[in-house]
């Protein structure tokens, strides 16, 4: 092992701070020397693995992909430790020892070649006090050190005596570098915060990994970064359970999920699936965000109903009437019965519509049989087969050879009861099996079962739903008459929303897969179902060895369309399930994505992040019915209060929770109460947004005061964009990272007023558009982003401007909620510019309402 220290050298005259700094470079030094000799012999495992492949037995391949596999993992968490390797350090009270242990925490575990400890994974048991230990509750803890390092280069330290009775002598040093570290600039992507994680964080990334998990707190109290910490140490301790069936984390939206993703793998973990709402369904990618009040009838639970009516409904182009042709008679099926077989189909069949092609095939040949006998068929089939049977007699005789033997099997028609089931025919029903055999190979009826009951595509059916007749039908007494005309017109067209991605996932579990051919099915040859080598039930290939490339061509184009359909729509058969799954903003999912979201976790752990304050949803008692369905039924179990104190009668403890041990499936709630993202005085601003929205509710408390007032602008309507790009240009000269220019949501249709509102709204009625905000934006650098304020969840910036309150609060029934997400997203300058005076007096009280 090599002693080498590369740290800054001390100078014997330094401060004492330096030369603290100094100590902890030597030990970083070697802590990074080991850390460079495990990664060699990581390396060295890889090279072994794959040395074992050469020795070719099966065997051997197993156990190299195993040893490669774990070798690249803990290659990858030794390199992704590289920065910032240790960044603390505990003073422990000596206690029975002589002198009292020092433990080092860092990104990953680190040890001796004989196996001592140098660093301590943040995650491991021995690290949580690092984390937990107050003044109040030392749990040991004399001095707790934070280590702040540049690379490999130790530049600053940060001290917490919590324990002054037992420091004796030892050197306390550190002027805020935690709270600077808050107002660090902000670059456009969210940075892992192991090294200053507080308690009440802790607690909840340490919670238990069973059941739910519930986080609330306002904007900037860390739940997002609490929970993807989380996720890390959730791995990290029962890493077969949840690295191997995997943790989905979901965020609101794609920026979102591109401004977090680079905190799981900065701690070491990049298995965890991150997915918005947008793309959680394989093949549908959401463009829009709807309208609210589109969205709210989208998400609410009436539509699963409509969906199911939608699905039952005759599919678009279906034809209205079957004919078949048996011995000369021709049998009809005219639509009255057609809708009846419809029906009974759906009624008998629970599962899958599209599975429910072969039941409906055989209902078909059912109701075909009972119209044959109905109209005589079997006695008129009878005599014109007699009279082909003596036709053919009188030609042999003619010829001199024997005349025709009856068909000895042949018996009269039973009662024709029931359906007769496959081609085996039984004594008493053979004129009936020989009439559906016959029925079956017909490419009539095959055509018309392939076109009467098409395997259908998710998206297929949303888009059949913007004809507004058919949609009617399907809305039963479910929708409001005046929503029908918007939806179907959201659905005529090719974007899919935000809301309609849920939709999706919901009709694919309604229509599912094809009926899956089953083991011992008969060979492609005697199959009628197979038509030009595919089974029109499967969709499946089932030519044999034997089968012609060229003859493919003969497959009817319907069934190559719905083939192909099937694979460009995307919609995968196997829908994914995970472990666990972090749901991020829950306070804004509909419940059609939780129903979208259970479907995902039905044996899973969860962790739901909420801030019930910047819901845009409205009705949240029904998005919480369905979150605790998605959830399995979970109920609360134990409860965090405000505070340090737990309520009485309850259970948790200081600052935890626990289960109750009623229920299966426990749920365990956290607050979390500090502010790190806002200045005092921007916090002052969102708090006033939130006492208009919330009157009752109570804002976090803001730790940090940067000395920046936030800035009112009282400026005419239409020149609104013109002062948001002079105010983005303003704060180019003043922040090194990221501006955000937060608009009302866009409305590009003249009519999407009346969409959009419930009510006339009483002020702030511009619309905004695409082109306002491509103005607003052209030209500037990159690192101004000109959004929505829906796409703003969950984003941070260093300064924001927010554009016309007056209008987001009027968007929507939850606008102000909607602004008190705008309102808190800037950690330094916050520059407002509105139309309507008197929001310059509920922004800063004690300002002039006009300047
Ligand atoms: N313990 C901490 N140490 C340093 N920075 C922290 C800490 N906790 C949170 N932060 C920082 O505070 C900011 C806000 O955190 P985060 O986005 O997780 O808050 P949030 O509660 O999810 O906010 P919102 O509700 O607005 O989405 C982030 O920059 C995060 O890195």
């Amino acid at each position: 092992m090599s002693s080498q220290v590369n740290g800054r050298l001390t100078d014997p005259g330094g401060t004492v701070k330096d030369r603290e700094i100094a100590t902890e470079q030597r030990y970083v030094d070697l802590a990074y020397a080991r850390l460079e000799e495990m990664r060699a012999a990581a390396q060295a495992m890889i090279r072994e693995g794959y040395r074992q492949s050469l020795a070719g037995t099966k065997g051997s391949l197993v156990d190299r992909d195993a040893m490669v596999h774990q070798a690249a993992l803990r290659a990858q968490a030794l390199d992704v430790a590289d920065d910032g390797l240790v960044f603390g350090r505990l003073d422990l009270a000596p206690g029975e020892q002589e002198t009292g242990e020092v433990r080092y925490i860092g990104r990953v575990g680190v040890r001796t070649s004989e196996h001592d400890s140098l660093v301590i994974d943040w995650r491991a048991p021995a690290a949580e006090d690092f984390y937990r230990a107050t003044p109040e509750d030392p749990r040991g803890v004399v001095r707790r050190r934070v280590l702040h390092s540049r690379g490999h280069t130790v530049v600053d330290l940060e001290d917490d005596l919590l324990d002054p009775d037992a420091a004796d002598g030892m050197t306390v040093v550190g002027d805020g570098a935690f709270l600077a570290s808050l107002a660090r600039t902000r670059e456009g992507a969210m940075r892992d915060i192991v090294a200053t994680i507080q308690r009440e964080q802790d607690e909840v990334i340490r919670a238990p990994a069973d059941g739910t998990v519930l986080v609330r707190g306002a904007p900037g109290t860390g739940k997002t970064a609490v929970a993807l910490h989380r996720v890390a140490y959730l791995l990290f301790r029962h890493r077969r359970r949840f690295g191997s069936r995997g943790v989905l984390v979901i965020g609101p939206n794609r920026r979102f999920t591109a401004y977090i993703e680079r905190v799981l793998p900065s701690l070491g973990e990049g298995s965890a699936a991150l997915r918005s709402l947008g793309d959680l369904v394989d093949g549908a990618s959401a463009t829009v965000h709807d309208p609210p009040r589109l969205a709210r009838v989208k998400g609410a639970d009436a539509m699963a109903t409509v969906l199911r009516r939608a699905v039952t409904d005759q599919a678009p182009g279906a034809p209205d009437e079957l004919r078949v042709v048996f011995k000369g008679v021709v049998v009809t099926l005219d639509r009255a019965r057609l809708d009846r077989i419809r029906n009974e189909v759906h009624r008998r069949s629970r599962g899958s519509v599209n599975a429910a092609r072969g039941r409906a095939a055989e209902l078909l040949l059912d109701a075909l049989w009972r119209r044959f006998t109905d109209v005589g068929g079997p006695a008129a089939a009878e005599s014109a087969e007699s009279a082909e049977t003596a036709l053919w007699n009188a030609i042999l005789a003619e010829d001199g050879l024997a005349s025709l033997d009856d068909d000895p099997n042949e018996t009269r028609p039973s009662n024709g009861d029931g359906p007769a089931r496959g081609n085996g025919a039984r004594p008493g029903d053979s004129k009936r099996a020989q009439f559906e055999a016959r029925v079956r190979e017909q490419r009539t009826f095959t055509d018309f079962l392939v076109a009467w009951w098409p395997i259908r595509a998710p998206r297929d059916v949303l888009r059949s739903l913007g004809d507004p007749s058919r949609l009617r039908r399907a809305a039963g007494r479910d929708l409001d008459r005046a929503d029908i005309e918007p939806l179907a017109a959201s659905w005529s067209g090719t974007a899919t929303s935000y809301q309609d991605v849920a939709l999706l996932d919901e009709l694919d579990s309604l229509l599912g897969s094809p009926p899956r051919p089953s083991r011992g099915r008969a060979p492609a040859d005697d199959d009628p179902f197979v038509v030009d080598g595919v089974n029109i039930l499967t969709g499946e290939d089932v030519a044999d060895d034997t089968w012609e490339p060229e003859m493919r061509e003969l497959t009817t184009s319907i069934e190559r369309l719905e083939r192909s359909r099937r694979v460009d729509d995307g919609v995968t058969d196997e829908r994914p399930e995970y472990a666990h799954i972090v749901v991020d903003e829950a306070q804004d999912l509909s419940p059609m994505q939780w129903r979208m979201l259970g479907r995902r976790g039905r044996h899973a752990s969860w962790t739901i992040v909420e801030d019930p304050a910047q819901s845009a949803w409205e009705d949240l008692g029904a998005a919480r019915q369905a979150m605790d369905a998605a959830l399995g039924g979970a109920r609360t179990t134990g409860s965090r209060r405000r505070g340090r104190k737990p309520a009485p009668g309850r259970s948790g403890g200081r600052g935890g929770s626990s289960p109750h041990k009623d229920t299966a499936r426990p749920r365990h709630e956290y607050e979390l109460t500090t502010n790190y993202r806002n200045s005092t005085e921007i916090a002052a601003v969102s708090a006033r947004v939130l006492a208009k929205a919330l009157p009752d509710a109570r804002p976090a408390r803001a730790v940090r005061s940067s000395g920046i007032d936030p800035i009112v602008r009282v400026v005419p309507e239409p020149d609104l964009a013109t002062a948001a790009r002079d105010a983005a240009e303003e704060l180019l000269t003043q922040v090194e990272g990221t501006i955000g220019v937060i608009v009302p949501m866009p409305l590009d249709e003249p009519n999407a007023q009346a969409t959009l509102f419930d009510e006339p709204a009483a002020t702030g009625t511009q619309f905004w558009t695409e082109a306002d905000r491509d103005r607003i934006g052209a030209g500037l650098p990159d690192r101004v982003q000109v959004l929505d304020v829906l796409e703003a969840k969950g984003l941070e910036f260093d300064a924001a401007v927010i554009v016309a309150p007056e209008t987001v609060a009027a968007q929507s029934p939850r606008g102000l909620r909607v602004l008190y997400v705008a309102v808190s997203r800037a950690t330094q300058h916050l520059t407002v510019l509105t139309s309507a005076p008197d929001w310059r007096t509920t922004l800063l009280p004690g300002s002039p309402a006009s300047q």
